[in-house]
């Protein structure tokens, strides 16, 4: 590195880093926070309790500082005025029934709010169902559940009409959870509500078991999602190892992102070889998965292959519909990468080493790793979400999405967050850590 590079790299270092602001909904007049007279939640004496203007959180990869997360000295809506709606929407995670009952015995016992409304099967609940109405009572038991619920659907986002029953309900709190397709919608809802000039609170609350949303350390469910995964690689390393010349291949979640199947390789350490999204991969010749698959069956006898199922898709033979294929919200339709590799590494031995022994086994635990309830780490994290999002909104934020930025929480604008995507970094540490756990090769084509 010369000189001035270095200088550069110490510039940006100490470079200003400057605050990411959130709109506020300053029509609205300030009045105390109700928590001053919280019985169990309650204030007094306690110097500090409060969140300031002062209170940021920093990022390191973003370089931004972003508004702390909690309550606020004042709220901008009068308890009894408030009209919730709570919405889910795209795929499911783990984790979201707890968001959606903490959203409600939140906003019930800390605020008083008593108009709470679930809007069903996701944006298109909005037009086209009955909000229903949820307190407490309703809603004690939902963290025991997997799924929502409210329900949920991909596709249906039509913005006038959601716009228009925001309105006409007199929904002033909207509390919108969702991944990045989501995300994208509640940008537009936010800009619709800000058109029409209406004092509503938008208030995003990124949900993805691909944990593909970025600036945030990581999405609720993710971690529930990875610990479900163990079993089906623990079956696999089972049934491959069981064998002669077994191969065990799992196909794990992952559209775009290969978080899942990463984590729960390193996690597990049966795994000789984990393919995702963001580095390609070839079968034949030097360097390539049969290569690499030969000489782990000649040294082991058996190997355990993890694939997240947005790998290799560039490499399936695909015909010109299958390209163009989407699902509702417009989300390309994979080709199963698992039945593929199945196939080619049948073909591959039968060619290669013929009248020898061989197995493979395939899992594909689709929808068991994601329809589950959430584990007690994401239950947590789901409470405190939950409540930064109704801090956030009570105290006038809008336009915001809540979430854990080096394990502190901020709020962070919405179209921020509905343009970050989050891919593995194929070139930092943790790549590296899965090389050397499984010592499989770069798949650099020479
Ligand atoms: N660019 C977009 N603009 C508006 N709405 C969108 C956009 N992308 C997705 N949506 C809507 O967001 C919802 C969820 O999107 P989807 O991609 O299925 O799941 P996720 O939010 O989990 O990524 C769907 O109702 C879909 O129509
Ligand atoms: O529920 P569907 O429509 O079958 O979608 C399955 C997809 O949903 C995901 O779980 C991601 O969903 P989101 O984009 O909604 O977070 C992917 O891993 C998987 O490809
Ligand atoms: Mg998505």
């Amino acid at each position: 590195m010369d000189v001035s590079s270095k200088l550069q790299d110490v510039t940006n270092l100490f470079s200003p880093i400057k605050l990411k602001e959130i709109p506020h909904l300053n029509n609205l007049q300030p009045l105390p926070n109700p928590l001053d007279h919280n019985p169990y939640f309650h204030t007094i004496q306690h110097q500090g309790f409060y969140i300031t203007l002062n209170d940021v959180v920093l990022s390191h990869s973003t370089r931004f500082a972003y508004r702390s997360a909690g309550p606020r000295n004042n709220v901008y809506f009068k308890p009894s005025d408030v009209r919730v709606a709570i919405v889910t929407c795209g795929g499911l995670c783990p984790g979201l029934n707890t968001v959606i009952r903490e959203l409600v015995v939140g906003l019930w016992d800390l605020y008083d709010v008593r108009h709470i409304f679930g809007i069903t099967a996701g944006y298109r609940g909005f037009y086209s169902t009955e909000p229903i109405s949820l307190n407490p009572n309703i809603v004690r038991n939902w963290h025991n559940n997997g799924g929502t619920l409210l329900q949920t659907s991909r596709g249906g986002f039509d913005l006038s009409k959601i716009v228009d029953a925001i309105q006409t309900r007199g929904f002033n709190q909207v509390y919108i959870i969702g991944g990045d397709g989501t995300m994208r919608g509640a940008v537009k809802i936010f800009n619709e509500i800000q058109q029409r000039k209406l004092s509503v609170a938008v208030v995003g609350i990124p949900k993805t078991v691909d944990n593909d949303v970025g600036i945030i350390d990581r999405s609720f469910g993710f971690q529930t999602a990875v610990e479900m995964a163990q079993q089906a690689i623990s079956a696999a390393h089972v049934e491959a190892e069981s064998a002669v010349n077994g191969i065990g291949l799992v196909k794990l979640m992952g559209r775009s992102t290969g978080h899942i199947a990463l984590h729960a390789t390193l996690s597990s350490r049966d795994v000789d070889c984990c393919l995702i999204p963001e580095l390609d991969f070839y079968l034949e010749g030097k360097g390539g998965l049969f290569e690499f698959l030969d000489q782990r069956l000649k040294e082991n006898g058996h190997a355990v292959l993890v694939v997240a199922e947005g790998a290799g898709q560039d490499i399936i033979p695909r015909t010109d519909s299958q390209k163009e294929e989407r699902d509702e919200s417009g989300n390309p339709v994979f080709l199963d990468v698992g039945v593929w590799l199945k196939s080619e590494l049948k073909k591959w031995w039968d060619r290669d080493h013929p009248g020898e022994l061989f197995t493979v086994k395939y899992i594909d635990p689709t929808y068991m790793i994601r329809a589950v309830h959430a584990n007690a780490t994401d239950n947590l994290y789901c409470t405190l979400l939950a409540h930064s999002a109704i801090h956030g909104a009570m105290a006038g934020y809008t336009g915001f999405v809540v979430g854990p930025i080096n394990g502190d929480y901020a709020y962070i604008p919405l179209e921020d967050v509905a343009c970050a995507n989050n891919p593995v970094n194929t070139k930092d540490h943790k790549w590296s850590w899965v090389r050397s756990v499984t010592n499989q090769p770069d798949f650099l084509r020479s």
